[in-house]
């Protein structure tokens, strides 16, 4: 089965445009201020409205509370709800039940320990989505550039559906999937040109990468 794209941070229609062009699977928009691929939910709704059909749209949010999260859900209407902070398994469970959408949950892995986290979400959430855990001060929890040890991923339950990130880029994404046999995978910076800014020839690389992996 083809490994599906998500290409995350996207924040204009001409890249947006040339992720879908170019047959990414999923397009991700970021709700969190502090990062530079932050977009406001009236820009996120204009930007899924443009993506709809296209690609599945993922509204990403940190830790974010309840009447925010509706107002974006209403407005956005994605077709995913990505958690990118503390949300607990409960919490992703009710925000599944609540909106009625699909959740994936993003797990920061450094070591062998942070897979035991696994058992917990995979029972509630429609994937997990492995990035690197972020390195030490890091303002964002996501979207650092950072990989970890791929390794790690080798003894997961084959029929778990989980999402590869974290570090990955036009260069790395075929040795990453040489070596973790993963059902999507998904890239911030490593398709920029500087921080937040996406570049459509990266982007495209990306795609024919994996395409080609
Ligand atoms: O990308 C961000 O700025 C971001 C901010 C806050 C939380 C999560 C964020 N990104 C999450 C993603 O899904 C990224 O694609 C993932 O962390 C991989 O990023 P990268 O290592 O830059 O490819």
């Amino acid at each position: 089965m083809a490994v599906e794209i998500k290409i995350c941070g996207l924040s204009d229609a001409a890249t947006l445009d040339a992720a879908l062009d170019a047959g990414a699977d999923h397009v991700g928009f970021v709700s969190f201020p502090k990062s530079p691929r932050h977009v406001d939910v009236a820009r996120a709704a204009e930007l899924a409205a443009r993506a709809r059909g296209r690609a599945g749209v993922v509204l990403l949010t940190v830790d974010m509370g309840d009447d925010a999260l509706d107002a974006a859900v209403a407005d956005v209407a994605p077709d995913v709800l990505q958690l990118h902070g503390h949300e607990t398994p409960e919490r992703a469970a009710a925000l599944k039940a609540r909106h009625g959408l699909a959740v994936w949950k993003a797990l920061p892995v450094s070591g062998p320990d942070d897979l035991a986290a696994v058992t917990l979400y995979a029972p509630v959430v429609d994937r997990v989505l492995f990035d690197a855990r972020p390195p030490k001060g890091a303002a964002l929890p996501g979207g650092n550039g950072v990989a970890f040890d791929w390794r790690l991923l080798d003894r997961l339950d084959p029929k778990l559906r989980f999402v590869l990130s974290g570090g990955l880029t036009p260069e790395n994404v075929a040795q990453a999937l040489a070596v973790v046999r993963a059902p999507a995978v998904d890239v911030s910076s490593g398709v920029e040109s500087a921080p937040g800014v996406k570049d459509p020839e990266r982007i495209r690389a990306f795609v024919a990468a994996v395409r080609g992996a």
